[in-house]
């Protein structure tokens, strides 16, 4: 049977860090443990924390600007880590997008923006600060929830203390059919856990556990949320990293914001040892976050179809199994 005819549709609207463990919270866990139960590892969360206004604003105006800037300008945004900085420029493919590291502090979206306004621009810092900010709330509820549920709320605050949060902008050009053409290829994110923010234009899918592509649905005041592989590594595999692609029409330009956590470069993801038992023996060894990136990207890991298993699994043998 079929354990993805619908989707689960979390409501944090009037939900904070502070109202943890009162009835509001803990009607909203229960179903999150169903998601964990039902190996769901995804599910959308409905969350008024970001004000229509400001969706607006950040697709209206602040990513158009940020898009129109010259190539060259836009290319200043580097990383440490392959695919983390500016993408962009690929023959034939009207696609883009640029990252902003700690986009939950201000520090964070203020070198982004001087980066590419040197002279200045606090309307998009602004935004761009305010809507991280917001997402980060989100984020951490949904952490919280997801911990709550496997038992191991002791781990939170080191788990917190060791993560950053990445926003990344991108915009998907029309093309030249009009045909519905996969333009980001199936993958999962490095992230601990990723959030999607759709705007008017839908095409992130999501692969159900029986193989077919569910197209997530757009709305104005929900964001989609998906395990990512650093906390699958965390996890035990207890939640799975979210396969996905995105499918567009061709007919429009889509822009979208992808929010994620991770954990910082040199933090190394190890399992806590209430996730291990008999029944469920370590399956992943501790992993430095920056290693596992780099692998990811390199020519083993790109052809590996589970690059964290790839990079720090657990041999039958090691496990004596
Ligand atoms: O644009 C989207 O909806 C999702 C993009 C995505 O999956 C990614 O950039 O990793
Ligand atoms: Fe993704």
């Amino acid at each position: 049977m079929s354990t993805e005819t619908f989707h689960h549709k979390l409501d944090f609207t009037g939900l904070s860090l502070e109202k943890a463990g009162t009835p509001e919270w803990e009607r909203v866990r229960a179903q999150m443990m169903e998601v964990v139960a039902n190996k769901q590892n995804w599910f959308e969360a409905v969350y008024d924390g970001v004000a229509p206004e400001l969706r607006e604003a950040l697709f209206g105006r602040t990513m158009k600007e940020l898009f129109a800037l010259p190539a060259d300008v836009k290319m200043r945004n580097t990383s440490n880590k392959p695919h983390h900085g500016y993408i962009g420029q690929f023959p034939g493919l009207d696609y883009e997008a640029l990252s902003v590291f700690d986009a939950h502090l201000v520090e964070g979206t203020r070198s982004f923006t001087e980066l590419m306004w040197p002279e200045g621009n606090p309307s998009f810092c602004d935004t761009v600060h305010s809507v991280g900010r917001q997402l980060s709330e989100l984020e951490k509820m949904v952490r919280r929830m997801l911990l709550e549920s496997l038992g191991v709320v002791k781990h939170l605050d080191r788990q917190n203390s060791e993560l950053t949060f990445g926003l990344r902008m991108a915009k998907y050009g029309t093309l030249t059919s009009q045909e519905a053409t996969v333009v980001l290829s199936p993958h999962v994110d490095e992230t601990t856990v990723t959030l999607v923010v759709q705007h008017k234009v839908a095409g992130l899918q999501v692969l159900t556990a029986d193989g077919e592509w569910l197209t997530v649905p757009l709305s104005p005041n929900s964001y989609p949320v998906m395990i990512g592989q650093a906390l699958q590594g965390w996890s035990n595999g207890r939640l799975n990293a979210k396969r996905h692609r995105v499918l567009v029409g061709g007919g429009e330009t889509r822009y979208s914001v992808i929010f994620g956590s991770h954990p910082k470069d040199d933090v190394m993801v190890q399992v806590p040892e209430e996730l291990v038992d008999e029944e469920h023996p370590l399956i992943y060894k501790p992993f430095g976050y920056l290693s596992f990136v780099n692998f990811s990207h390199s020519e083993e890991g790109m052809k590996s179809d589970d690059s964290l298993k790839a990079y720090c699994g657990v041999q039958v043998d090691e496990a004596g199994a």
